[in-house]
């Protein structure tokens, strides 16, 4: 019988700049719609790392060229940016591949707000990585001369880091919901969301941050009642001991042998630690549901059962 279920599409589904995201969303969309030609109901997120870093320099460029005429763009806005282009390139990939398989669906992308609590500790605490890796001369000169916060990432360079709060709750979900029953695959969350929070009335202000697209998803599928939100990335599996001689990849976990890995330091925070984080979270929620972690072009036999680390009670 089909599932209704949540996709968070990593990275690797995207590529890193416009002509990389063609080619990628090619493949991604064959996954996608393997498990649609399959019978299951689809609600896609997806990351923006690099998109919305980019956005944000293209943007910030614009202003240093005439701080008179183009006033800074808000982060927001340039996450609004980012789920409107891969929005874009997911509606009609995924339109084509499903018209060559006969299947005749809509494909939808939802511009989604998503509420943060402006109080949130994260504010005052920047860890998510946007935009391209640079080289420590380039970071440098970006903490001198525009004050960001950076970090070196896991041996691959260094990254401009923003402010990541929890996401509380989405916006949109009503719309969602109703596009979802009306049969529509709907594309929604990208980014991690619109980061907002309520100010006074009915007004909806949007905040300086990029929400992890992992914790988005988790509340994304509880919110359409999902029964399995999977996480699509890079590794066919999660790993105890990862990149170790020791290293033992995982095909099952409960959220308590999670919680037991999570506090040894198995996961590294701000690639797999989200994921598993998400995943328990998501499994515990409501009895029946599961999480599953794996390669895009493993999605298919994962939800069969053949593959990836599934995450339940
Ligand atoms: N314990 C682990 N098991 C498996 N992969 C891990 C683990 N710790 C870190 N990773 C790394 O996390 C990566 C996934 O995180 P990331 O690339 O940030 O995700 P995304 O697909 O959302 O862009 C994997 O490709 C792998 O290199
Ligand atoms: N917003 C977000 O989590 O993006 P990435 O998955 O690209 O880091």
């Amino acid at each position: 019988m089909g599932k209704r279920i949540v996709i968070a599409l990593g990275g690797n589904a995207l590529g890193n700049n416009l002509p990389e995201q063609m080619i990628a969303v090619k493949q991604t969309s064959k996954a996608i719609a393997d498990l649609i030609e399959e019978g299951h109901e689809v609600i896609i997120a997806h990351g923006n790392g690099p998109q919305v870093g980019m956005i944000q320099k293209a943007m910030a460029e614009l202003t240093r060229s005439d701080p008179e005429k183009y006033i800074p763009c808000p982060l927001s806005v340039c996450v609004a940016m980012s789920q409107g282009y891969i929005g874009y390139d997911l509606q009609n990939g995924l339109r084509e591949e499903l018209l060559d398989r006969g299947i005749n669906k809509g494909v939808a992308t939802v511009l989604t707000q998503v509420e943060v609590d402006p109080l949130d500790p994260a504010f005052q605490n920047p860890t998510k990585p946007i935009g391209a890796f640079m080289t420590k001369e380039e970071a440098d000169k970006l903490v001198a001369e525009r004050g960001y916060n950076v970090i070196e990432d896991a041996g691959r360079g260094y990254r401009r880091v923003v402010a990541s709060p929890k996401p509380q709750s989405i916006i949109e979900i009503e719309s969602i919901r109703d596009m979802v029953s009306a049969g529509l695959v709907v594309v929604a969350c990208g980014g991690g969301g619109i980061p907002v929070y309520k100010t006074e009335g009915h007004h909806l202000k949007g905040a300086a941050a990029v929400i992890d697209k992992d914790f988005a998803s988790c509340v994304l599928a509880q919110q359409v009642n999902a029964d399995t939100l999977i996480i699509l990335t890079a590794v066919e599996k999660v790993a105890i001991n990862f990149g170790k001689p020791e290293e033992q990849w995982l095909d099952e976990l409960t959220p308590d042998q999670a919680r037991k890995y999570i506090s040894e330091g198995h996961f590294a925070p701000g690639s797999m630690l989200p994921k598993v984080q998400a995943a328990v979270e998501f499994a515990e929620s409501a009895p029946g549901r599961s999480a599953l972690i794996t390669l895009l072009e493993k999605a298919k036999d994962g939800v069969a059962g053949k593959t990836g680390t599934a995450i339940h009670l």
